[in-house]
């Protein structure tokens, strides 16, 4: 089996993959904060004969998992920004800089769309564009909701968005202090992310397919009004294609990888971006 790891601020997600049928076998997330305590929802790694691994998490915590998962695990594949991989190259000045979930979905997104905006929802909402042709131009780092919730310190951080609540509910002003926090920080996300798709498109002239991913994704998607394709397993398929295992894998196969609904024209966007300038 594989195991591979995606280790962000709030949770560190694992899933199982079999090697010879590619199938995900099973999955889970423990706190990043905590320790790793053998349990129901730990991978039991006796299985485990590779394992690849995105973090964003402190240094420390990414060692001890490696030298941990190293004494009982024969490849441990452990991913990291580069200044160029699979046909991207990074945008950053200082390329080791990156977050490296940020780069696991720039190749992903590009190896499935050949360009694209690729949104992580996560503690951070991250935003990066890969240009057609692979230039990767850097991207933008806004708060994550809960972070957003729990910096108002106005004690609502416990009271999740529905994912499944209508879009329009969102949008009106809130009548308790859970639903004005939640319509705000809902909003704030959702117009940052239209009006930096938007605008960037309109720069480089180009519609640019809009990928969404991460713990969050599903409430964002609510609010993102272009057309866009949600893929919970961006961050695991950009590690597919760096350290390629299985046979889909080395066909270029990533799991997971949705259909993309083709953009809307560039002069959609602009004509979008005019009237909401003129507003
Ligand atoms: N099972 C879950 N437990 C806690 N938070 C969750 C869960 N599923 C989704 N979320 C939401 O997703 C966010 C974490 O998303 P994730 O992409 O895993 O973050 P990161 O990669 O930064 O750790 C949380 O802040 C929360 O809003
Ligand atoms: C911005 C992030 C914290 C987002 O991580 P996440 O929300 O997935 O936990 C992560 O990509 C990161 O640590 N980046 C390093 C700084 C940068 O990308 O510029
Ligand atoms: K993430």
């Amino acid at each position: 089996m594989i195991l591979d790891l995606d280790i962000g601020n709030t949770l560190s997600k694992w899933r199982l993959k079999d090697i010879a049928s590619s199938e995900i076998r099973s999955r889970g997330a423990v706190w990043t904060r905590e320790e790793w305590r053998p349990g129901p929802d730990i991978p039991d790694l006796d299985v485990v004969s590779a394992v690849r691994i995105s973090s964003v998490a402190r240094r420390a915590v990414l060692d001890n998992t490696v030298a941990l998962l190293r004494r009982q695990v024969g490849a441990v594949h452990v991913a990291r920004s580069m200044p160029e991989a699979l046909g991207v190259s990074c945008g950053y000045r200082e390329p080791g800089r990156l977050g490296v979930d940020r780069w696991m979905g720039a190749l992903a997104g590009y190896q499935l769309t050949g360009g694209c905006c690729s949104v992580d929802c996560g503690s951070a909402i991250t935003i990066d564009f890969v240009l057609p042709g692979g230039r990767h131009l850097g991207g933008y780092i806004i708060p994550g909701l809960r972070l957003m919730k729990e910096s108002l310190k106005l004690g609502t951080r416990n009271v999740a968005i529905d994912p499944d609540s209508e879009a329009d509910e969102l949008l009106a002003p809130g009548r308790n202090t859970v639903e004005a926090v939640n319509h705000g920080i809902y909003m704030a996300a959702v117009s940052a992310v239209n009006r930096i798709y938007s605008e960037v498109c309109d720069r480089e002239g180009v519609a640019l397919p809009l990928l969404l991913t991460g713990g969050d994704a599903r409430v964002v998607s609510r609010g993102i009004r272009v057309p866009h394709a949600l893929w919970p397993d961006m961050v695991y398929a950009g590690l597919e294609a760096s350290f390629p295992l299985t046979a889909a894998e080395r066909a270029g196969r990533m799991s997971g990888a949705p259909r993309v609904p083709p953009p809307v024209s560039l002069e959609k966007i602009r004509a979008a971006l005019a009237f909401s300038m003129l507003l």
